[in-house]
């Protein structure tokens, strides 16, 4: 089993307040590692500091060195005027943006990702006027342009209707059996 993610005995604390005490665990790939706990307990602060954002008191975080982490962020609505498509939002994460002059590669990988998540079929409606699960599934693709091999979704089907959710979630399985 290939290691992608190795914890050992960290510490995190926000002046007096340790919010993470010596956490220890070991993700490998291909793993689904699911972070539950109630509120103010620690999720966001263990993930913040995975994606080196805070740094730990004591203790690691050590990554595969091949590793390329994708991050889906909470569901964010967005205005039913947003004037973009569901493809050009998703292409919105190249890297430098000068659409619509997307090189060859980058429109192949575009509409790989936009396959990938079920949306090819209404990749050009607008944003704005998707559904909620659609959103998510861009916010999902979005994160997927980097072609990333750690996918971190943070409470990302919490305000979906329970089809959405399951539509999210087998997404999520089919890409884990793909990436890995
Ligand atoms: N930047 C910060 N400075 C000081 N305290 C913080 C900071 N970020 C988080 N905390 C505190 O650390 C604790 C853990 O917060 P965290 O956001 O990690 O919880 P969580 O488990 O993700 O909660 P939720 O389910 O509500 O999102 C909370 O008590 C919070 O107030």
């Amino acid at each position: 089993m290939e290691q992608v993610i190795k914890v050992n005995d960290l510490n995190v604390s926000f002046g007096r307040q340790q919010v993470i005490t010596n956490l220890n665990l070991t993700l490998n790939r291909g793993d689904f590692l699911a972070i539950l706990g109630h509120n103010g307990v620690g999720k966001t602060t263990f993930v913040r500091t995975l994606l080196k954002q805070l740094k730990p008191t004591s203790g690691e975080i050590m990554l595969a060195p091949d590793t390329k982490i994708g991050y889906v962020p909470q569901f964010r609505n967005i205005d039913i005027e947003y004037p973009l498509s569901i493809r050009d939002f998703i292409a919105l994460s190249f890297t430098g943006f000068r659409l619509p002059f997307l090189s060859r590669r980058e429109k192949q990988i575009l509409n790989e990702v936009i396959e990938l998540v079920d949306l090819t079929e209404i990749a050009d409606r607008s944003m704005g006027k998707a559904s909620g699960g659609e959103k998510q599934r861009a916010y999902l693709a979005s994160a997927l342009i980097k072609q990333p091999n750690l996918l971190i979704l943070d409470e990302s089907t919490a305000s979906l209707d329970p089809d959405a959710k399951q539509e999210l979630l087998a997404v999520v399985k089919r890409l884990n059996l793909q990436i890995n």
